[in-house]
C-alpha cells in the first residue's frame, strides 16, 4: 500500500483547491472593479458605447463571484472569463499600443488558478497564442519578441510554482494523515477513503473490498508483555499487511489494535485469498523483540461493496462478519454475505 499517495486527492485535504477558490473569488471582483473603472473612465472620455459594454461586462464578473462564492465555477464559464479579458486586452492593445501589454500578464497568472490540470496546458497555449499574434501584429517586431519571451518565463515560474505546490500538499497530507506509529492512514481520514473506494468502483464498474482486521485480545498481549511489546507488534502487523497487499490497496489503523484495508478492482473471493494470507503471515510468524518471541492472531471480516449500498452499510457489513469471527473463537476469517 501507498500510505499517502492513494490518500492525496481527498476532498477534506485539498489545499490547493482551497487556495483557488480564495484565488477565483478575488479574481472575479477584482476584474470586475478594474473594468468598472475602466467603464467610468470611458463615460468621462465620452465613449458612451465602450462605457456601456465595460459596465455589462463588469456586472458579468461580479455574478460569476457571487454566484460561486462557495464553489469551483465549472470550467466553460472560467473558459469564457478568460476569453473575455483577453479580447478585452487585445482590444486595448489595439488602441493603446504597448501600455495594452501590462494587462497580459495578470491574466496569464490568472490561468493558473482557473483550469483544472488537465486542460491547463492547453488554455494557458492558446492564451499565449492569442496574445503572441496580438503583439507581434501592434508592436515592432525588437519589443513583440521581448515580450513574447517575457510571457514565457511568467509561465514557467508558475508551473515551477504549481508542480512546488502540489509536492508541499503531499507532503502536508502525509504528515496530517498519516498514524505515526504504524504508518498507515488515520482513522480520521476513513470514511473518506471509504466513499473515496465506493465512487471509483462506481465510476469503473469495478468490485471493491473491504477487510477489517483486529488483533485478538490484545488487552492481554499488553498486560502479559508490556504495552512497548504490544506497540512493536502493532507496528510489525501493520508492515505484514502491507507487504501481502499491493501498492494501490489502501491500509488505515481504525482504532488502537484494528485495521482496514480497502482493495480496489478486486472481488471478495479475491479479497479472502489476500485476507487469509494477511491472517497467516500474523499467526505463523512468533513477533520478537528482544529474547522475547510471542504469536499473535487476528480476526477479520471480509466485504465486498454492493453497488448502490451506502458506505456506512458497507462498513457495518464488514464490521458484523469480523463480530462474528470474534465470537466463533477469533482467529479466523469472516465474509459478509
Ligand atoms: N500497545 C498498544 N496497545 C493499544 C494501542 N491502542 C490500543 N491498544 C490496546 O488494544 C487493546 C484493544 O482491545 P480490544 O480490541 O477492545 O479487545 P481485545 O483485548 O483485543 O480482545 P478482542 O478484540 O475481543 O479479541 C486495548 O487493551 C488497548 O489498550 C496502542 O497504540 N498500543
Amino acid at each position: 500500500m501507498t500510505p499517502v499517495s492513494t490518500a492525496q486527492s481527498s476532498a477534506t485535504f485539498d489545499l490547493w483547491q482551497h487556495f483557488r477558490l480564495l484565488a477565483m473569488r478575488t479574481i472575479y471582483f477584482g476584474s470586475g472593479i478594474v473594468i468598472a473603472g475602466t467603464a467610468i473612465y470611458s463615460a468621462v472620455t465620452g465613449s458612451w458605447a465602450a462605457a456601456a459594454a465595460l459596465i455589462c461586462v463588469a456586472l458579468g464578473f461580479f455574478l460569476i463571484g457571487y454566484l460561486y462564492r462557495n464553489e469551483l465555477a465549472p470550467q466553460w464559464i472560467n473558459f469564457l472569463v478568460i476569453c473575455s479579458l483577453g479580447t478585452l486586452v487585445s482590444v486595448s492593445m489595439k488602441s493603446a499600443g504597448i501600455l495594452g501589454v501590462y494587462w497580459m500578464y495578470p491574466i496569464l497568472a490568472m490561468v493558473f488558478f482557473m483550469f483544472d490540470k488537465t486542460i491547463f496546458v492547453l488554455v494557458i497555449m492558446l492564451i499565449y497564442a492569442l496574445f503572441a499574434a496580438v503583439i507581434y501584429q501592434v508592436l515592432p517586431f525588437d519589443y513583440a519578441w521581448r515580450v513574447a519571451v517575457s510571457m514565457l518565463v511568467l509561465i514557467g515560474v508558475g508551473a515551477a510554482f504549481l508542480i512546488m505546490m502540489s509536492s508541499m500538499q503531499r507532503k502536508l497530507f502525509a504528515a496530517a494523515a498519516t498514524d505515526s506509529l504504524t504508518g498507515c492512514i488515520k482513522r480520521e481520514y476513513l470514511s473518506d477513503m471509504v466513499q473515496q473506494a465506493m465512487h471509483k468502483a462506481d465510476r469503473a464498474k469495478q468490485p471493491v473490498s473491504l477487510l477489517q482486521l483486529d488483533m485478538d485480545s490484545f488487552q492481554s498481549v499488553n498486560d502479559r508483555y508490556g504495552y512497548l511489546f504490544g506497540d512493536k507488534v502493532l507496528e510489525e502487523t501493520a508492515r505484514r499487511i502491507r507487504s501481502a497487499t499491493r501498492t494501490y490497496d489502501t491500509v488505515i489503523r481504525s482504532s488502537g489494535a484494528e485495521f482496514v484495508v480497502i482493495m480496489p478492482n478486486t472481488s471478495g473471493q479475491q479479497a479472502a485469498d489476500v485476507a487469509n494470507e494477511i491472517l497467516d503471515r500474523i499467526r505463523n510468524d512468533p513477533f520478537s523483540v528482544k529474547s522475547l518471541a510471542v504469536t499473535v492472531t487476528a480476526s477479520g471480516g471480509l466485504a465486498e461493496y454492493k453497488p448502490g449500498q451506502h458506505w456506512g452499510e458497507w462498513l457495518e457489513a464488514a464490521d458484523s462478519a469480523l463480530y462474528q469471527a470474534k465470537s466463533q473463537g477469533r482467529n479466523r476469517l469472516k465474509v459478509a454475505q
